[in-house]
């Protein structure tokens, strides 16, 4: 058993460290208004990271037992605020350096003055905005600035509160109505929400702001650093004799615009691409490859759902980043399968996503995936999945598969390489 005291020291110890490094650089400490911490360096990440993972414990133990519970029940209580502050942009309403009274608020924002106090207050308490008690007055914190300063951060908040919590809510509903197997992307929980039919992604190309928003809040997830593109290549030998030489061919499955194929290409020497996509991505894409890569990189209108076509010569490597968990085990296998008959021994499949640990996780920084899992549930049917599940895949999709790897990045403990191999 840990004692309280020791928690805190090490706390303590931890604080004193981070203090000592934002002293000598002159940084500011960190305070509800200014926040230096995103720039600091990778080592003083992790211990950023270990600070808020034991000060998290500390403040969950001195809740208790019940009121720990209670706060998860009534976290909703924090989310929805945040929504009617989104959706009535009411972060736009308030100066970035002044303040705004609550009746200026509801002018800018056409929402009650006595609305915007109650949920501006609300949020008060999650540090999203602040007032001066004497005044009365509202002013920014460095989180309720941001909605304003950052058009991606906005959209993901809106993303979230908008459409993925309400369809969350509708997972018990779902699977009430469509069965717990259920595998098809146009049964989710996000299609019972919408009352549709439709995939998101199928919605989403009709409901064009709201796919502009889906869009624009990928880009605000996609920025961290566990995204950042230097895992690939610290993960897998992309050089590697039997990989990058004259005549090799790597096919990025589901590709999209091609930034993966883009990005290995200036890693490798000899390797060509062949982005595949469906046919109204790559209309798109085809005609904004760089011209310092167009005889490296071709897209090529494929379902992934669809054999390969002939080819003369095997590719190396099939890649698929964030396809997999966008799709059930029964989709999956369909994919999978569709890859065979390209295939030989020696050639690969490299899927680059989430790989959850086989046990819990509980540390604040680490356990993002998990939540991400519960993401893939509500809009897609699909999940994020450990190494027995990419294994269990592989064995009903064909068992001439094999799983010959799981490449975690070091430092990125969450987004790995999967490599499997064709034993013919
Ligand atoms: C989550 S995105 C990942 C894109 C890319 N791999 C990346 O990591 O940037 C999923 C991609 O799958 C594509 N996609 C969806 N259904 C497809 C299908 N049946 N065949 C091929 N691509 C498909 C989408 O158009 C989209 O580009």
């Amino acid at each position: 058993m840990t004692s309280l005291t020791a928690r805190a020291e090490a706390i303590l110890t931890q604080a004193k460290k981070l203090d000592a490094f934002l002293e000598g650089h002159g940084l500011p400490y960190p305070s509800f208004d200014v926040d230096p911490l995103d720039g600091l360096p990778a080592e003083m990440q992790d211990l950023r990271s270990s600070l808020a993972n034991a000060s998290n414990d500390l403040r969950k133990l001195m809740r208790g037992a019940v009121m720990q519970t209670i706060d998860v029940a009534m976290s909703w209580t924090d989310a929805v605020p945040l929504q009617v502050i989104y959706h009535y942009k009411l972060a736009s309403a308030v100066p970035l350096e002044g303040d705004a009274s609550y009746d200026e608020i509801s002018k800018f924002s056409g929402l009650e003055p006595n609305l915007c106090r109650r949920f501006i207050r609300a949020s008060i308490g999650s540090n999203i905005f602040d007032e001066d008690v004497k005044t009365g007055r509202v002013f920014h914190t460095a989180s309720s600035r941001a909605l304003v300063t950052d058009k991606q951060l906005y959209d993901a908040v809106g993303f979230q509160l908008e459409e993925v919590a309400p369809a969350a809510l509708k997972i018990s509903k779902c699977w009430d109505t469509f069965g717990q197997d259920v595998a098809e992307q146009t049964k989710s929980a996000f299609s019972l929400e919408n009352s549709t039919d439709l995939a998101i992604y199928d919605l989403f190309a009709v409901e064009l702001e709201r796919g502009r928003r889906f869009g624009s809040a990928m880009g605000f997830y996609t920025r961290g650093d566990s995204w950042d593109m230097r895992h690939l290549t610290a993960a897998y030998d992309w050089k590697a004799s039997d990989f990058d030489y004259p005549g090799s061919l790597m096919v990025d499955v589901g590709g999209g615009h091609g930034q993966i194929s883009y990005f290995l290409a200036r890693e490798t020497k000899h390797l060509k691409f062949l982005v595949q996509d469906l046919p109204k991505v790559v209309e798109v894409a085809k005609n904004q490859v760089p011209e310092d890569l167009k005889d490296r990189v071709e897209f090529a209108a494929h379902s992934f759902f669809e054999r390969q076509p002939e080819r003369d010569r095997a590719p190396v490597a099939f890649f698929l980043r964030f396809i997999t968990h966008n799709w059930s085990d029964k989709y999956c296998i369909k994919i999978l399968q569709a890859l065979r008959s390209a295939m030989q021994p020696g050639s690969r499949i490299l899927i680059y996503e989430y790989i959850l640990e086989n046990g819990p996780v509980k540390d604040l920084s680490t356990r993002y995936g998990f939540q991400a899992d519960i993401i893939m549930c509500a809009l897609y049917n699909a999940l994020e999945r450990r190494r027995v599940d990419f294994e269990r895949l592989l064995e009903e999709a064909d068992s001439r598969f094999e799983l010959s790897a799981v490449r975690r990045p070091p430092g990125n403990t969450q987004i790995c390489i999967v490599e499997i191999k064709w034993r013919g």
